[in-house]
């Protein structure tokens, strides 16, 4: 590869954040980063994510690319992630941010980061993710007739430990799990947690943040049979003192809201309970997408 190389990071992500069900997200501290190398003759991907990963012009990255910039030369990438696949931590996610802003970068088409995020969302179907792995920190989005709407706003300095089971739980897997229908009453209580939970980070009310985190009605309970690590996650949440616990993005992650001095005897108490993922400290991110030259 070259000497001056063009690099772009793109953070994790956490969707949902307990009600925030396809609208709410946080940018986290583990990164895919992509270097772009000199052009070839065909594409390569270079990376360490296992034989399911193209490295060729089919790898996600690349198609994502191809598909916002038909036309552009073929190069060598490395792509380095610390982001498990398909464990609630928006790793898809940050292949399409990544693909997009390669585009953007080797096409010099210069499109800005609300045009990402609309551009994004139309490929992943949700903004949860795309929104702030783009914009950074807390973002809350709609996407609504093909427009997205997208506000970031500051979280909490809260910290964050993420339980990784050792096993894939495909998005489109834990959506079917989902419900056809919600009866109006029901969802005018998931919709009205949501936007508590919202009021409730954009003040910084610590203290209404972890209950409301707690209280979603869309999505958890159809998904417990997928992972049932959450009810004792959160049990025991309660039991150390943690603020809040929920199913990161689809899962199987689940994501704890705890103070640094709690977090190693709540990870004793999990090993004790059997659980064998892996746990990883996390802080909210606050830049988003960065790409440098
Ligand atoms: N860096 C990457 N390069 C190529 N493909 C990737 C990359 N990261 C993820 N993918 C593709 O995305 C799939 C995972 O997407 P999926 O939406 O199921 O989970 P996720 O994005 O990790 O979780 P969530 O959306 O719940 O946060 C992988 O199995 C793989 O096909
Ligand atoms: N909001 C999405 C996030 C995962 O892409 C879900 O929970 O299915």
């Amino acid at each position: 590869m070259g000497k001056k190389m063009t690099v772009i990071k793109v953070p994790a992500t956490s969707a949902n954040l307990g009600p925030g069900f396809d609208s709410l997200g946080i940018a986290l501290s583990m990164y895919l980063t992509l270097t772009v190398g000199s052009k070839c003759d065909e594409w390569v991907v270079e990376h360490d994510l296992g034989a399911d990963i193209p490295t060729d012009e089919e790898n996600m990255i690349i198609k994502t690319a191809l598909g916002l910039a038909p036309n552009l030369e073929p190069h060598k990438v490395r792509v380095e992630s610390k982001i498990p696949l398909a464990r609630g931590l928006g790793s898809s996610s940050t292949a399409i941010v990544a693909g997009l802003a390669l585009a953007n970068h080797l096409g010099k088409l210069g499109i800005g980061k609300d045009e990402l995020v609309q551009k994004a969302t139309e490929l992943e179907g949700h903004p949860d993710n795309v929104a702030p792995a783009i914009l950074g920190d807390f973002v809350a989005a709609t996407y609504v007739n093909g427009h997205v709407t997208s506000v970031k706003g500051n979280f909490p300095k809260l910290s964050f430990l993420a339980y990784i089971p050792d096993y894939e739980l495909a998005t489109s897997q834990s959506r079917e799990a989902l419900p056809e229908q919600l009866a109006f009453k029901d969802a005018v209580i998931a919709g009205s947690v949501g936007n508590a939970l919202v009021a409730s980070i954009l003040t910084g009310n610590l203290a209404e943040i972890g209950p409301l985190m707690e209280a979603d009605r869309y999505h958890e309970q159809a998904r417990l049979k997928l992972v049932p690590h959450l009810e004792i996650l959160r049990k025991l949440g309660h039991e150390v003192g943690a603020l809040a616990t929920y199913l990161s993005g689809a899962g199987p992650t689940v994501m704890v809201v705890i103070d640094q001095s709690k977090v190693a005897d709540f990870i004793k108490e999990a090993q004790a309970l059997g659980l064998t993922g892996r746990f990883e400290q996390l802080e909210v991110e606050r830049q988003g997408l960065v790409v440098s030259e």
